[in-house]
């Protein structure tokens, strides 16, 4: 059986990193750092998520502040309030939560946030500083991602790594995080021939693809390290019980919870061939929260 990668206790020692740091700043006269989270429309899991993120700032000493619009909130109103924001001195850092109402365009909303207080890491600037190998503010989800990787002490030298998904949120710079390690990275997607045998390749798979229980366990090469980025809600009863036939009383647990999610891999079956595996939920998902924070504390103190 392989080990399980808890993403849930990863994130509250990367918490506690983070609460010492306000701490430091606060013994050194500075004020606590500020984030701005801004929610448009009214996407139910988007609720929960920004709900989750001002616990956690709660948590750590991070002055967090909502700004809620409406649906139909034009894109000029938004980019209003980015503008106030990016100009807000007690604002460190600002967070658009994704995916915004249809009519929206995401990328000029993101595009607009002052470079320095992306504390998602999406901007072209971040991104680019990214790819060049240079500090600043990098994705959440993947660089949250690495540092679990290095808290189990997983080698990613010369490792052969298969980064499932190509997306500019997780697939992408999950890969350049993979090379500037020194690993010899595939990035696979939808249109990848032979997917299984790609992913069999690799000693490190990352998923992000976002399609629940896609990667099998024959699909594992047997001792590789397995990330699974993906949360998926299963509605559909016949294909969970596919998905959980390796784990029926964790499908039951979920069913009993509430909502059935599951990651891109199939946790049970990865579970008897994998040396590592983190799963879904308190996985990733807490990670990205944690790596938020740790982004925020980081754009206060420039
Ligand atoms: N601006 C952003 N928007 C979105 C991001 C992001 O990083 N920045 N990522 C996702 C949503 N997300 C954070 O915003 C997020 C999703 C899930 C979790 C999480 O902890 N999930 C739990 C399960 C929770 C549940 O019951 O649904 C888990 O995996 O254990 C945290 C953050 C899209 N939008
Ligand atoms: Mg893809």
């Amino acid at each position: 059986m392989a080990t399980i990668l808890d993403g849930k206790a990863h994130a509250d020692r990367m918490l506690e990193a983070v609460r010492l740091g306000v701490e430091a700043r606060k013994a050194g006269g500075l004020r606590a750092p500020g984030l701005a989270v801004v929610l448009v429309g009214d996407d139910p899991a988007s609720q929960v998520y920004v709900r989750n993120k001002s616990a956690a700032c709660a948590k750590v000493g991070i002055t967090s502040l909502e700004h809620r619009l409406p649906a139909e909130t034009p894109q000029a109103e938004l980019d209003a309030l980015i503008d106030r924001l990016n100009a807000d001195p007690e604002v460190d850092g600002i967070l658009v939560q994704l995916p915004l109402p249809k009519g929206l365009d995401s990328k000029r909303a993101l595009h607009r946030i002052s470079p320095t207080k992306d504390v998602d890491g999406f901007h072209p600037v971040n991104q680019g500083l990214l790819l060049e190998g240079l500090p600043g503010l990098r994705p959440c989800t993947p660089s949250a991602c690495m540092s679990l990787l290095a808290h189990h002490g997983v080698d990613l030298k010369g490792l052969r790594a298969v980064v499932l998904g190509r997306s500019e949120i997780v697939g992408k710079p999950m890969a350049l995080m993979l090379l500037e390690q020194h690993a010899t990275v595939t990035i696979a997607h939808s249109r990848t021939r032979d997917l299984p045998a790609v992913c069999r390749e690799a000693d490190l798979l990352v998923a992000a693809v976002g399609r629940p229980g896609l990667v099998e366990g024959s699909w594992i090469k047997p001792g590789a390290v397995v990330v699974d980025v993906g949360i998926n809600r299963i509605e559909d009863e016949a294909l969970g019980a596919r998905i959980f036939a390796a784990e029926p009383k964790k499908l039951e647990t979920l069913r009993a919870k509430g909502a059935v999610l599951c990651g891109d891999v199939r946790f049970g079956e990865a579970m008897q061939v994998a040396s590592a595996v983190t799963p879904v939920p308190g996985g990733v998902g807490p990670l990205t929260i944690a790596g938020l924070l740790t982004n925020t504390l980081q754009a206060a103190n420039g």
